[in-house]
């Protein structure tokens, strides 16, 4: 589904990320951990074709077809999507509106997909103005179920959400990257960044990597990296003998 090669990236004329090579399979859910500003977003944000996201060196191909020039609009049409860990709010722009203009289908089915996630009566409401940290989060969610994307990043998708809303966007995600379906049927791949690894309660995790200084230092199973991040810190990842 995508495979990045030596991909190397400024923001800001500073180099973020160095030499990023990562390959998610068809069906895959990977899981991407790492210490704070160590380009985990950035990553994500560069997948999706941000602006001020300079690649200066290397690729990034989704289903086989080159996109590291691609307008963001493009990828998104391809099947590229993404929730992010800090949306802006839209002031002006309805929630309900947007999602009529993002997707084909009727009222009646996005009012049935916003109750879904709590989210009937936001759809009238400016996007994120004054939503709280789990009402953003829902409402990520819902544009998510309504675009349907083939490629689904999810950045910290746990943050500020309680526990009783946990359940429901992990259970949301889950359903999003076909938990429940063989991985040989699946049509949908993501890639998830989390720094308490709660959303692997839901998912089914294939893959975890770690992002220190800009660099994928460590791969392995998402859980064994988690309980060797919480007893010994990252700085244990840099002796990880599986790059
Ligand atoms: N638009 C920008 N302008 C300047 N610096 C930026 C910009 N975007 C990212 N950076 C810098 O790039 C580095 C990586 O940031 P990034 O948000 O990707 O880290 P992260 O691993 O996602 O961190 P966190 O876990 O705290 O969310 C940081 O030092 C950050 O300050």
């Amino acid at each position: 589904m995508l495979e990045i090669r030596d991909l190397h990236v400024t923001v800001e004329d500073r180099e973020v990320l160095h030499d990023i090579n990562l390959t998610i399979g068809d069906g895959e859910t990977h899981v991407l951990m790492g210490p704070n500003g160590s380009g985990k977003s950035t990553l994500l944000m560069t997948i999706m074709g941000f602006g001020g996201y300079k690649v200066t060196k290397g690729s990034i191909l989704f289903k086989g077809t080159d996109i590291t020039a691609m307008p963001i609009h493009e990828r998104a049409g391809l099947g590229i999507g993404m929730l992010f860990q800090r949306p802006p709010a839209i002031a002006g722009l309805k929630l309900g509106k947007l999602l009529t203009a993002t997707s084909e289908l009727g009222d009646d089915a996005i009012e049935a997909l916003a109750e879904s996630v709590n989210m009937e009566n936001f759809l009238t409401r400016d996007i994120n103005v004054g939503f709280s940290g789990g009402e953003i989060k829902r409402s990520e969610v819902l544009q998510l179920k309504v675009q349907q994307p083939k490629f689904i990043m999810l950045d910290e998708p746990e943050s500020g959400v309680d526990l009783e809303n946990m359940v429901l966007m992990g259970g949301e995600v889950a359903h999003l990257l076909e938990k429940d379906v063989h991985i040989v049927n699946r049509q949908r791949s993501g890639l998830i960044i989390t720094h308490t690894g709660y959303i692997l309660d839901y998912v089914d995790a294939d893959q975890g990597h770690v992002m220190i200084d800009g660099q994928i230092r460590c791969h392995g199973n998402p859980r064994e990296i988690l309980k060797v991040v919480k007893e010994k810190g990252y700085k244990e990842c840099l002796a990880c003998k599986q790059i």
